[in-house]
């Protein structure tokens, strides 16, 4: 449970391996920094802890937990944040399921998920359910734009040590398919508001009645906000993808599909559901309304779907006879049986296509053989991104790691912006009918005519937050005198009309020479090319390109984008330090399970903290900060310079390791530095310590791998129990803690 005192910094409480990792170093972070009087408190931001503090009402008082995301959302606007953020959970229906069903078992007494919710009440569950799904937690605490990036020592790293890269061969039939019209990037509308349009807009569907529904009212649009309205036609999406299926069957690769439906909560399920019945049409074809009945809902996937027929013989014998039909299927654990359609959350594009990608266009299919891909990414507004880098390694081979410069980001992020923060006003037509934006003085903004199901939705994004996205890359340009690129359409009308903010914002400082503005496509080819060369490019872009390019470079140029350095200043002046840029790595907490070996790397987090005391060093004037930070910065770059990052086999070092080697080069160059005698004095013992009994530490910590470990419960594990796995040398412990 968190503490909720008002503490220096924040680290936040989270899921899966990141949360295991915390569970070893949070309590050296927490002993460190108690020596210089600086306080690290906690708050859940957990998807059990948020179910847990969603519905208290039938709770007893020792199960209830605060609000601590509401907490942590208010905290973000205040000037003196300092928040770590590690990456957390972003639930799809099966994982908020299977979190649900876990917590009820040990003896918590919360709802059920109503997949169909018909009463008030089941209404009500449902749209507090619906809050807490997906990603749900990042855009609350992005109060600010992003500058990620590799630290230097990271990258010089990476130059020296480089990751294996799959081949890249002339022949690869792998390859990006999209739709060819009638998606979201061909049906976009934008623009920016006026003073007298400013106000409370709706948004409202006309259908063949001529009675306008009002599906959304009381929408604040403020003047100077970029307001867009698309959609996505469903029958053209159905029939894409049917052909797409047809087409890699013809091309004799794997047939995969890639969208973010953690993020993109309530559109992309939808079109990952389309794809499902794409897949099995004749199964749908024949049993449709049996599959209604059993609650098959598409949108939840196949492994839902394969649960809820498995006692249907003819279901199950319909569904072997589409797949002897098919093309082989991408898969994400061939051991397993678990394919791409199984689970919406399993394959996550910013993540799944640079896999793909460094793999030298290679995917697994169900017999566990390598092969070509299909990548289907239905809609156009970033596909070309990954079509582009895939041409362009056919062509020149793979990125050599050794000797590539790197792509850094500057993310336009703020108060949920773009796509991003689009899903309350993301809806399915009702009927066939007008979809239309209505302004505060009666002016339709947008509108657009529907078939029944299409996928409408409107983004925003606010002024401050564009200015401020362009003072950020004016800044990162400035530092780093690197080629520095817009990634902004002409053609497409939101990019459009971020184009009318960022030229007069250039010219006006003077720096127009400085900076291009360029379309995804061709600013894929021109960053490729520059960090072939060697050189360094900065990546200034909207939201969605925010997430996918720093998965995308990171991985190709270091192997992860784990240990990314993650900056989120925030508008009203406090910081949000996230580690890395990837997820939350589900494999391997069943590693740890399995063979008690976690081998998550903390890169991220450290590099975090650094910053973090930094920051605080600099906007509290903590001068004690500013040594423990400088110190973290050592502690780091030994990790690197010594080769003491985790390794992914078990019996050999792992993420535990690793935070001994922090903790003792980080008590090393504390105890060394002579700016701060006290605290010189305080770790020379301490770093004795942990140099004397290194053998006993290393022994202590191995010993315990190769066995199956119980941590208690996967979305709610004990937390005595995890501690107890994660920090089994008592040597270790008794100086730590001492
Ligand atoms: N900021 C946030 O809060 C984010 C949250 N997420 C959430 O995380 C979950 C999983 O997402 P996704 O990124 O697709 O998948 P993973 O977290 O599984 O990451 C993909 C792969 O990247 C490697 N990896 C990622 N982080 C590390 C690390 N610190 N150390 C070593 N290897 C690492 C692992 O590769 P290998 O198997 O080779 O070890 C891993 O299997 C989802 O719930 C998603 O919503 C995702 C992104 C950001
Ligand atoms: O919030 C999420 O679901 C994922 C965030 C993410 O992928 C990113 O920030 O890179
Ligand atoms: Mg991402």
């Amino acid at each position: 449970m968190a503490d909720h005192t008002n503490p220096d910094i924040v680290y936040t409480i989270v899921d899966e391996a990141p949360e295991l990792a915390s569970a070893s170093f949070l309590p050296i972070i927490r002993s460190f920094a108690s020596a210089a009087g600086i306080t690290v408190g906690t708050r859940d931001i957990s998807l059990a802890g948020r179910i847990i503090a969603t519905f208290p009402e039938k709770l007893t008082d020792a199960q209830r937990q605060n609000d601590d995301l509401g907490t942590l959302g208010v905290r973000v606007k205040t000037p003196d944040a300092n928040v770590i953020k590690l990456p957390n959970i972003s639930a799809s229906v099966p994982q908020l399921v299977a979190a649900i069903e876990e917590l009820q078992a040990q003896g918590y007494d919360i709802p059920d998920y109503p997949y169909e919710p018909s009463t008030d009440e089941e209404k009500e569950i449902r749209a507090r359910y619906d809050a807490i799904k997906g990603s749900a937690v990042n855009p609350v605490l992005r109060e600010g734009n992003s500058d990620r990036r590799a630290a230097a020592a990271v990258k010089n790293y990476a130059q020296k040590n480089p990751h294996s890269m799959g081949k890249w061969e002339k022949g690869s039939k792998t390859k990006v398919s999209s739709m060819p019209g009638n998606d979201f990037y061909a049906n976009e509308k934008s623009a920016t508001l006026t003073a007298a349009q400013a106000g409370d807009a709706r948004i409202e569907f006309v259908g063949i009645s001529g009675k306008p529904e009002v599906l959304k009212s009381g929408w604040t649009l403020d003047e100077g906000t970029v307001v867009d309205a698309t959609f996505m036609s469903v029958k053209a999406l159905s029939a894409f993808l049917g052909e797409a299926i047809e087409d890699t069957k013809s091309d004799g690769t794997m047939f995969s599909l890639h969208m973010k439906a953690t993020m993109m909560k309530v559109s992309d399920p939808i079109i990952f559901g389309y794809a499902v019945k794409a897949w099995l049409k004749p199964v749908f074809d024949k049993f449709g309304d049996e599959l209604k009945a059993l609650g098959v809902s598409p949108n939840s996937g196949m492994g839902d779907l394969l649960n809820k027929v498995k006692d249907k013989p003819e279901i199950m014998a319909a569904i072997e006879a589409v797949r002897a039909e098919r093309p082989e299927m991408y898969m994400v654990d061939s051991d397993r049986g678990i394919t791409n359609l199984h689970v919406p959350s399993d394959v996550i594009i910013d993540a799944s296509m640079p896999a793909v990608i460094r793999a030298g266009g290679k995917g697994w299919d169900s017999q566990g053989n390598k092969g070509d891909v299909n990548c289907v990414i239905p809609d156009n507004c970033y596909a070309p991104v990954y079509d582009e880098t895939i041409e362009f390694f056919k062509a020149n081979g793979a990125l050599d790691p050794t000797t590539a410069g790197a792509v850094a980001n500057v993310g336009l992020m703020a108060q949920k912006a773009e796509e991003y923060g689009s899903h309350p006003t993301t809806f399915e037509a009702p009927g066939n009918g007008v979809m239309r934006i209505v302004l505060a003085n009666g002016e339709t903004l947008h509108e657009h005519p529907l078939e029944e199901g299409d996928i409408w939705r409107a983004c925003t994004v606010k002024k401050a937050p564009i200015e401020n996205w362009i003072e950020l890359a004016m800044d990162r340009q400035r530092l780093t005198g690197s080629e520095a690129i817009f990634w902004l359409d002409a053609k497409r009308a939101h990019d459009a009309e971020l184009i009318k903010y960022v030229t007069p914002a250039l010219e006006k400082a003077g720096v127009a020479d400085k900076f291009k503005i360029m379309a995804p496509r061709e600013a894929t080819r021109q960053s490729l090319e520059t960090i072939t060369a060697g050189k360094d490019s900065i990546a200034i872009t909207g939201n969605v390109l925010r997430d996918y390019l720093t998965d995308l470079f990171p991985i190709l140029e270091l192997g992860t984008s784990a240990k990314m350095l993650s900056i989120v200043k925030l508008m009203n002046g406090g910081g949000l330090f996230e580690t890395g840029a990837g997820g939350s790595a589900p494999k391997h907490v069943q590693q740890l399970q399995e063979e008690n070996h976690l081998r998550w790397d903390s890169m991220g987090e450290f590099c975090a903290l650094g910053e973090s005391f930094k920051f605080l060093a600099d906007g509290q004037g903590n001068a004690k900060a500013d040594v423990l930070g400088r110190a973290a910065e050592t502690a780091t770059q030994g990790i690197l310079d010594d080769g003491r990052s985790p390794s992914r086999k078990v019996g050999e070092p792992d993420n535990r390791d690793s935070h001994y080697w922090f903790a003792r080069y980080w008590a090393e160059a504390l105890a060394a530095q002579d700016e701060d005698a006290e605290l010189a004095a305080h770790f020379g013992p301490i770093a004795l310590k942990l140099q004397e009994n290194e053998a006993q530490i290393l022994k202590e910590l191995s010993e315990v791998q190769g066995k199956p470990v119980d941590l208690g419960g996967y979305y709610h594990p004990d937390r005595e129990k995890v501690a107890a796995v994660m920090r089994p040398s008592q040597t270790l412990n008794a100086i730590i803690d001492g």
